[in-house]
């Protein structure tokens, strides 16, 4: 039996068509949701990723401000950039895309974006607030797997989900948020011994390992929800998953393709984290 595919490009279009309104709503009240994009150096898929954020932004009606700053740029110009965003009232959200050039310390430039700023949900304090399930700012491609595995109607609650990988801005909190829809979550890594015996009993597998076609039929349990959060380019310049698709859909329930799976998420849960911060400013939420 062949699964059916979850469409991160459907969803992606349906979540910022219902955002459309309430954007409008707010304009109306003067608040315009501001994002400012920093970019250093010239790295053709970070370029990409850039121009399709900031074409998200001017499509909702949100101001956007993009920096396209030298890959030579200093750590110390660029935490100054960060520190005039972080006070620049038209700004809501600030996102530094990554990676950055060798010479910048990537961890100083994310703890110096101002925590209600941080729409990539990646500052410590957003991060520790997951942890202990306060409200925050949700890392954007994690928030964009739970809500591709909602749209499945799969009930998350008493499920076993299983992650594999344990990256900080991946695997980590997407086993948070699994958890906080009530499944119960086992993390499996590189090290992970007998791996498909744990993998095999999921229910949820989300696989953020890093590492092209790593999963396939052998791994999963049939009829169980497959979500593939890789992107490993081939040397053919073709983009390809962590899963297998091809053999693994012959046996899955519902599972994304790469690329339009979680992909065209990231962005859509990034407006929507700009939103949410553009309200909390104004005391709107
Ligand atoms: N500051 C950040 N930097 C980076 C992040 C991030 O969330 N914050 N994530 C990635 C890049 N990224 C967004 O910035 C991103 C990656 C991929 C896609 C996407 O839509 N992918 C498509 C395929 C695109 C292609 O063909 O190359 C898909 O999967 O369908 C969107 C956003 C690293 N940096």
């Amino acid at each position: 039996m062949t699964a059916s595919i979850i469409n991160g490009k459907e969803v992606s279009q349906e979540i910022r068509a219902s955002m459309t309104a309430e954007v409008k709503q707010l304009s109306e009240q003067g608040v315009v949701p501001g994002l400012a994009v920093v970019l250093v150096g010239e790295d053709p898929a970070s370029q990409v990723y850039v121009r399709n954020k900031e074409k998200a932004c001017h499509d909702l009606g949100f101001y956007s401000e993009v920096h396209r700053l030298d890959a030579s740029t200093s750590q110390a110009d660029l935490l100054a950039l960060v520190d005039k965003l972080n006070n620049q009232k038209s700004i809501n959200g600030i996102l530094v895309q990554l990676p950055l050039p060798s010479h910048i310390e990537e961890k100083a430039v994310i703890d110096a974006i101002a925590v209600e700023k941080d729409v990539d949900g990646f500052h410590p304090v957003n991060v520790g607030n997951l942890v202990i399930g306060d409200d925050s700012l949700l890392p954007c491609t994690p928030a964009g797997v739970i809500e591709l595995i909602k749209r499945t109607g799969l009930e998350m609650s008493g499920k076993h989900a299983v992650v594999i990988g344990r990256s900080n801005i991946v695997g980590k909190p997407v086993s948070l948020l699994l958890q906080r829809e009530n499944a119960t979550v086992t993390m499996c890594h590189s090290r992970t011994a007998n791996m498909k015996e744990i993998t095999r009993q999921a229910d949820i597998l989300v696989v953020a390992i890093g590492r092209a076609n790593f999963v396939d039929a052998d791994y999963v349990k049939p009829g169980a929800v497959v979500i593939d959060v890789g992107m490993n380019r081939l040397d053919n310049g073709k983009l390809a998953g962590d899963v297998d698709f091809e053999s693994v859909k012959e046996v899955s329930g519902p599972i994304t393709p790469v690329p339009g799976g979680v992909g065209p998420m990231t962005i859509t849960m990034l407006m929507q984290n700009t939103l949410i911060a553009a309200k909390r400013a104004h005391g709107l939420a």
